[in-house]
């Protein structure tokens, strides 16, 4: 029999539901208890409430008298205006993966939407996968939840979905009567300068972005998505990111990435509103086909390759001159600290620009692109080696954007052929996602689409 409890009360959707977390008791749980029992039962009856940049503490794990909850006790709420994983800050551990849709049925398309909405809401919250759970089912039945979450808090867990372009249309098909409310904008990436793809880690029809605070709590949510879609969708591929290689919000540190710059200093953050509504949030009316997607976004995923080897027999010089940064502070070459805007007209040595205008920080930044900023998502990654003694390394670059057409493909155009530090990398896949808005009480994600 289940041990189970009611559901922890539903998030408050706040208007800024996206930045809200909630913490969730944890702790050492004895045998025979779900996941689910513990953490619902907190959610049912011990709610403290303290709001903060991080969220209502439900129980804190922290020592008494400390301030700040531990990261691996927040609870992010998944039902919201926007999805979460966007502006919720960086969690430190990403399992993205992408998926192809196997059936052919309508029906079964929306039936795996709606599983898979209320598997991500109870996993956000630290529950099992499914109402049963790991271990309280039937003994000649499998599970409902894999188990390998047993015992472990939320975790900071967010899910966030994304619907490809085959998914509306593909060799010329409309497979499941969408195609007419494609966004124009949804395209297969069109091949850049030094692009290396391997098509078995591009594109796909849907996508899950996993984000947490502890690698087993990520992969533990894709693997039991991935499995409440046996017989409707099949993982096509997937990738695992550790250390984030950005901030998005204010209250975050700048981490840095496997060339070990700072990365994310220039990053859109989740307090910055305005911004997000022009870079990041689709508007409604942007699309007329596309009415589904408005305060949704598209997310551009790129596994980049870095040759670290080739980089680390560099000069500092040399690296700071690719980056246009140092190496240090993460300040602009012509001067300040990390956080002051770079001057690309201050001349240096031989009346030259101090930072070098084949520089990424001059190729890519908004002053020097139509003002497009993103809110980059990265994660560095090491999936072994090659065997001609080189890791296997880079950055799995994750942009959220208001539109590719303008925020992402004339930039990646533009340094794919000019910026200094394309010598050392490989683009080796490539994709992108219509992700639509945040998911009401009652709903599944990705409705309007389908209504
Ligand atoms: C097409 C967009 C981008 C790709 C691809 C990309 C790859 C990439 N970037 C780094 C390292 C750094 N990027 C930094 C800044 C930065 N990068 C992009 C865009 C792409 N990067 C933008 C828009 C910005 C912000 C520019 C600005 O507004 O000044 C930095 C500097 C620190 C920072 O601001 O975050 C670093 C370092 C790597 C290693 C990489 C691919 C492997
Ligand atoms: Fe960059």
């Amino acid at each position: 029999m289940s041990t189970s409890v009611p559901n922890p009360p539903a998030e408050g959707a706040a208007e800024d539901g996206e930045t809200l977390g909630r913490e969730v008791a944890s702790g050492d749980r004895p045998r025979g208890v779900s996941r689910r029992g513990l953490l619902g039962a907190a959610g049912a009856g011990v709610v403290g409430i303290g709001l903060g940049a991080a969220g209502m503490a439900v129980r804190n794990r922290q020592p008494a008298g400390s301030a700040e909850p531990s990261p691996i006790d927040r609870a992010y709420p998944f039902y919201g205006d926007h999805q979460g994983g966007i502006i919720t800050p960086a969690q430190d551990r990403l399992h993205f993966a992408a998926f192809d849709v196997t059936t052919s049925s309508r029906e079964e398309l929306i039936g795996l939407l709606r599983d898979w909405t209320a598997a991500a809401a109870r996993l956000t919250a630290g529950q099992d996968a499914g109402e049963i759970g790991a271990t309280s089912g039937a003994y000649d039945a499998p599970p409902d939840d894999t188990g390998e979450a047993i015992g472990l808090p939320p975790s900071g867990l967010t899910i966030t979905f994304g619907f490809g372009p085959s998914l509306f249309r593909a060799r010329g098909k409309d497979r499941f009567g969408i195609a007419d409310r494609q966004p124009a904008a949804l395209r297969r990436l069109p091949h850049f300068p030094a692009d290396n793809l391997d098509p078995t880690r591009s594109d796909g029809d849907l996508c899950i972005q996993a984000c947490a605070d502890d690698p087993q709590v990520a992969v533990h949510a894709v693997r039991n998505l991935a499995r409440i879609a046996f017989g409707r969708a099949a993982v096509r591929w997937s990738q695992l990111g550790f250390g984030r290689t950005s901030s998005t919000s204010v209250s975050q540190t700048t981490p840095r990435n496997l060339f070990g710059f700072k990365d994310g200093t220039a990053n859109l953050k989740a307090e910055e509103s305005a911004l997000l509504d022009q870079h990041v949030w689709v508007p409604a009316g942007a699309d007329p086909a596309a009415g589904w997607l408005a305060g949704g976004s598209y997310l551009v995923a790129r596994r980049i390759n870095m040759t670290i080897e080739t980089w680390d027999r560099q000069s500092l010089r040399e690296q700071e001159a690719v980056i246009g940064r140092t190496k240090a502070e993460g300040a602009p070459l012509s001067g300040g600290e990390e956080f002051t805007e770079p001057d690309f007209a201050m001349l240096g040595r031989g009346e030259l620009p101090l930072i070098p205008e084949d520089s990424h920080v001059a190729m890519v930044h908004p002053d020097n692109n139509d003002g497009a900023q993103m809110l980059r998502r990265g994660y560095n990654f090491v999936d072994g080696s090659n065997g001609l003694g080189r890791l296997d390394a880079g950055l799995f670059f994750i942009a959220y954007v208001v539109d590719p057409r303008t925020h992402f493909i004339p930039i990646q155009t533009k340094i794919g052929i000019g910026d200094a530090m394309s010598e050392y990398l490989q683009h080796t896949g490539s994709a992108l996602f219509a992700v639509p808005p945040g998911v009401k009480q009652g709903e599944y994600v990705g409705q309007a689409l389908f209504t």
